[in-house]
Protein backbone atom coordinates (compact mmCIF):
# COMPACT_ATOMS: atom_id res chain seq x y z
CA UNK A 1 0.00 0.00 0.00
CA UNK A 2 1.39 3.54 -1.05
CA UNK A 3 0.16 6.55 0.29
CA UNK A 4 -1.94 8.99 -1.58
CA UNK A 5 0.23 11.90 -2.84
CA UNK A 6 -0.44 15.67 -3.49
CA UNK A 7 -0.65 17.23 -6.83
CA UNK A 8 1.96 19.51 -5.87
CA UNK A 9 4.85 19.96 -3.14
CA UNK A 10 7.02 22.71 -2.44
CA UNK A 11 10.46 22.28 -2.86
CA UNK A 12 11.37 22.60 0.73
CA UNK A 13 8.75 19.74 1.48
CA UNK A 14 11.79 17.54 -0.04
CA UNK A 15 14.88 19.58 1.65
CA UNK A 16 17.78 17.02 3.00
CA UNK A 17 20.61 18.92 4.92
CA UNK A 18 23.34 17.03 5.62
CA UNK A 19 26.39 18.35 7.69
CA UNK A 20 29.53 16.25 8.65
CA UNK A 21 33.02 17.11 10.02
CA UNK A 22 35.76 16.69 7.42
CA UNK A 23 38.20 13.75 9.48
CA UNK A 24 41.93 12.61 8.50
CA UNK A 25 40.44 9.56 7.21
CA UNK A 26 38.15 11.35 4.56
CA UNK A 27 41.26 12.88 2.84
CA UNK A 28 42.80 12.50 -0.29
CA UNK A 29 46.58 13.11 -1.24
CA UNK A 30 46.12 16.59 -1.18
CA UNK A 31 44.74 16.75 2.41
CA UNK A 32 40.87 17.43 0.93
CA UNK A 33 38.16 15.76 1.29
CA UNK A 34 37.76 12.45 -1.23
CA UNK A 35 35.67 13.10 -4.37
CA UNK A 36 34.47 9.66 -3.45
CA UNK A 37 33.10 10.22 -0.17
CA UNK A 38 31.42 13.32 -1.20
CA UNK A 39 29.51 11.21 -4.31
CA UNK A 40 28.85 9.40 -1.02
CA UNK A 41 27.19 12.00 0.43
CA UNK A 42 25.34 12.91 -2.36
CA UNK A 43 23.68 9.91 -3.52
CA UNK A 44 22.44 9.28 0.07
CA UNK A 45 21.04 12.99 0.72
CA UNK A 46 19.37 13.06 -2.46
CA UNK A 47 18.00 9.47 -2.75
CA UNK A 48 16.07 11.12 1.20
CA UNK A 49 15.11 13.71 -0.88
CA UNK A 50 13.52 11.85 -3.71
CA UNK A 51 12.02 9.42 -1.04
CA UNK A 52 10.36 12.46 1.16
CA UNK A 53 9.05 13.69 -2.50
CA UNK A 54 6.91 10.70 -3.54
CA UNK A 55 7.41 8.22 -1.11
CA UNK A 56 7.70 5.37 -2.97
CA UNK A 57 10.85 3.46 -3.83
CA UNK A 58 13.01 5.11 -5.91
CA UNK A 59 16.47 4.06 -8.03
CA UNK A 60 19.21 6.46 -9.15
CA UNK A 61 18.68 7.09 -12.61
CA UNK A 62 21.22 9.44 -14.00
CA UNK A 63 24.03 11.55 -12.23
CA UNK A 64 24.37 14.91 -14.69
CA UNK A 65 27.79 16.97 -14.69
CA UNK A 66 28.93 16.82 -11.28
CA UNK A 67 31.40 19.86 -10.74
CA UNK A 68 33.84 19.79 -8.15
CA UNK A 69 34.34 23.25 -7.47
CA UNK A 70 36.82 23.50 -4.43
CA UNK A 71 38.26 21.59 -2.43
CA UNK A 72 37.04 21.00 1.23
CA UNK A 73 39.60 20.99 3.81
CA UNK A 74 39.92 19.47 6.41
CA UNK A 75 38.27 19.74 9.85
CA UNK A 76 35.85 22.09 7.56
CA UNK A 77 32.51 21.51 7.59
CA UNK A 78 30.68 19.42 4.65
CA UNK A 79 27.10 20.77 3.95
CA UNK A 80 25.12 18.96 1.90
CA UNK A 81 21.59 20.13 0.51
CA UNK A 82 19.46 18.39 -2.17
CA UNK A 83 15.77 19.16 -3.07
CA UNK A 84 13.35 18.35 -5.90
CA UNK A 85 13.47 21.12 -8.69
CA UNK A 86 11.91 19.44 -11.73
CA UNK A 87 9.22 16.14 -11.97
CA UNK A 88 7.81 13.96 -14.72
CA UNK A 89 5.81 11.33 -14.39
CA UNK A 90 8.34 8.61 -12.43
CA UNK A 91 10.90 10.97 -12.66
CA UNK A 92 12.06 13.66 -10.34
CA UNK A 93 15.07 15.30 -10.86
CA UNK A 94 17.36 16.35 -7.67
CA UNK A 95 19.46 19.36 -7.22
CA UNK A 96 22.68 18.98 -5.03
CA UNK A 97 24.48 21.57 -3.93
CA UNK A 98 27.59 21.39 -1.72
CA UNK A 99 29.12 23.91 0.60
CA UNK A 100 31.96 23.63 2.49
CA UNK A 101 32.70 26.19 5.74
CA UNK A 102 36.07 26.79 7.75
CA UNK A 103 35.30 26.16 11.04
CA UNK A 104 37.50 28.35 12.74
CA UNK A 105 36.48 31.57 10.49
CA UNK A 106 33.04 31.12 9.26
CA UNK A 107 34.20 31.32 5.86
CA UNK A 108 31.66 29.26 3.50
CA UNK A 109 32.10 28.38 -0.20
CA UNK A 110 30.88 26.66 -2.95
CA UNK A 111 32.20 23.39 -2.95
CA UNK A 112 30.28 21.04 -5.69
CA UNK A 113 26.44 21.04 -7.76
CA UNK A 114 25.14 17.80 -9.05
CA UNK A 115 21.39 16.92 -10.74
CA UNK A 116 20.22 13.56 -10.42
CA UNK A 117 17.37 11.82 -11.60
CA UNK A 118 15.71 9.51 -9.75
CA UNK A 119 12.98 7.35 -11.06
CA UNK A 120 10.06 5.61 -8.94
CA UNK A 121 10.82 1.36 -9.30
CA UNK A 122 7.08 0.20 -7.62
CA UNK A 123 4.05 2.19 -7.93
CA UNK A 124 0.06 1.30 -7.63
CA UNK A 125 -1.15 0.16 -11.24
CA UNK A 126 -3.39 3.48 -11.74
CA UNK A 127 -0.53 5.96 -10.33
CA UNK A 128 -1.08 8.99 -11.55
CA UNK A 129 2.37 10.82 -11.27
CA UNK A 130 4.61 12.74 -8.40
CA UNK A 131 3.74 15.83 -7.24
CA UNK A 132 4.92 18.94 -9.39
CA UNK A 133 7.34 21.18 -7.52
CA UNK A 134 6.11 24.61 -6.44
CA UNK A 135 9.86 26.65 -5.71
CA UNK A 136 9.35 29.15 -3.28
CA UNK A 137 13.23 31.82 -3.04
CA UNK A 138 15.11 32.94 -6.04
CA UNK A 139 17.17 30.12 -6.15
CA UNK A 140 14.56 27.30 -6.32
CA UNK A 141 13.01 29.66 -8.85
CA UNK A 142 16.04 30.04 -11.30
CA UNK A 143 16.82 26.04 -10.90
CA UNK A 144 13.15 24.78 -11.34
CA UNK A 145 12.96 27.20 -14.67
CA UNK A 146 15.82 25.19 -16.06
CA UNK A 147 14.01 22.17 -15.66
CA UNK A 148 12.16 21.61 -19.16
CA UNK A 149 15.82 22.38 -20.60
CA UNK A 150 17.85 20.19 -19.18
CA UNK A 151 15.15 16.90 -19.22
CA UNK A 152 15.44 17.53 -22.48
CA UNK A 153 19.11 17.35 -22.68
CA UNK A 154 18.88 14.61 -20.77
CA UNK A 155 16.70 12.31 -22.65
CA UNK A 156 18.83 13.28 -25.92
CA UNK A 157 21.73 11.92 -24.28
CA UNK A 158 20.25 9.06 -22.58
CA UNK A 159 19.18 7.73 -26.74
CA UNK A 160 23.01 8.65 -27.73
CA UNK A 161 24.03 6.43 -24.65
CA UNK A 162 22.28 3.57 -25.34
CA UNK A 163 22.98 3.55 -28.80
CA UNK A 164 26.73 3.49 -27.82
CA UNK A 165 25.65 0.33 -25.47
CA UNK A 166 24.67 -1.47 -28.14
CA UNK A 167 28.11 -1.44 -29.09
CA UNK A 168 29.96 -2.08 -26.27
CA UNK A 169 31.45 -5.74 -26.01
CA UNK A 170 30.44 -8.12 -23.25
CA UNK A 171 32.94 -10.44 -23.70
CA UNK A 172 35.70 -11.46 -21.15
CA UNK A 173 39.10 -9.82 -22.93
CA UNK A 174 41.10 -12.89 -22.30
CA UNK A 175 38.87 -15.36 -23.39
CA UNK A 176 38.71 -13.64 -27.33
CA UNK A 177 40.28 -10.67 -28.15
CA UNK A 178 38.09 -10.13 -31.81
CA UNK A 179 35.77 -7.89 -30.33
CA UNK A 180 38.14 -5.16 -29.23
CA UNK A 181 40.11 -5.79 -31.98
CA UNK A 182 37.42 -5.49 -34.62
CA UNK A 183 38.81 -8.64 -36.18
C1 LIG B 1 19.11 3.50 -4.60
C2 LIG B 1 20.29 3.00 -5.38
O1 LIG B 1 21.34 2.83 -4.90
S1 LIG B 1 20.02 2.70 -7.02
C3 LIG B 1 21.53 2.06 -7.67
C4 LIG B 1 21.88 2.59 -8.97
N1 LIG B 1 20.77 2.58 -9.90
C5 LIG B 1 20.42 1.50 -10.64
O2 LIG B 1 20.94 0.42 -10.52
C6 LIG B 1 19.32 1.74 -11.65
C7 LIG B 1 19.51 0.90 -12.92
N2 LIG B 1 18.56 1.32 -13.93
C8 LIG B 1 17.28 0.90 -13.95
O3 LIG B 1 16.88 0.03 -13.18
C9 LIG B 1 16.35 1.52 -14.97
O4 LIG B 1 17.09 2.02 -16.06
C10 LIG B 1 15.51 2.70 -14.36
C11 LIG B 1 14.65 2.15 -13.20
C12 LIG B 1 16.39 3.81 -13.83
C13 LIG B 1 14.60 3.27 -15.43
O5 LIG B 1 13.82 2.22 -15.91
P1 LIG B 1 13.15 2.32 -17.35
O6 LIG B 1 12.37 1.08 -17.59
O7 LIG B 1 14.20 2.71 -18.34
O8 LIG B 1 12.20 3.50 -17.13
P2 LIG B 1 11.14 4.05 -18.14
O9 LIG B 1 11.65 4.01 -19.55
O10 LIG B 1 9.82 3.41 -17.85
O11 LIG B 1 11.10 5.59 -17.70
C14 LIG B 1 10.57 5.97 -16.44
C15 LIG B 1 11.00 7.38 -16.17
O12 LIG B 1 12.40 7.40 -15.91
C16 LIG B 1 13.05 8.34 -16.76
N3 LIG B 1 14.39 7.80 -17.01
C17 LIG B 1 14.73 6.54 -17.36
N4 LIG B 1 16.06 6.43 -17.48
C18 LIG B 1 16.57 7.65 -17.21
C19 LIG B 1 17.90 8.16 -17.16
N5 LIG B 1 18.97 7.40 -17.41
N6 LIG B 1 18.06 9.46 -16.84
C20 LIG B 1 17.02 10.26 -16.57
N7 LIG B 1 15.72 9.82 -16.59
C21 LIG B 1 15.51 8.52 -16.91
C22 LIG B 1 12.17 8.40 -17.99
O13 LIG B 1 12.36 9.61 -18.67
C23 LIG B 1 10.80 8.32 -17.36
O14 LIG B 1 10.48 9.59 -16.81
P3 LIG B 1 8.95 10.07 -16.58
O15 LIG B 1 8.18 8.96 -15.94
O16 LIG B 1 9.08 11.25 -15.69
O17 LIG B 1 8.42 10.41 -17.94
Amino acid sequence: MFIELPETKKCRESRIIQTHRVFPNDLNSFGALYGGKLMSFIDDTTSIAASRHCRRPTMTASTDKLDFLHPIYENHSVCVEAYVTGTGKKSMEIFTKVLGEDLATGERYLAATCFMTFVIVEAEENFKGVPTVIPETNEEKMIHQGYSKRREMRMKELEHNKDLANHISLTLPWMDSSDYLGE
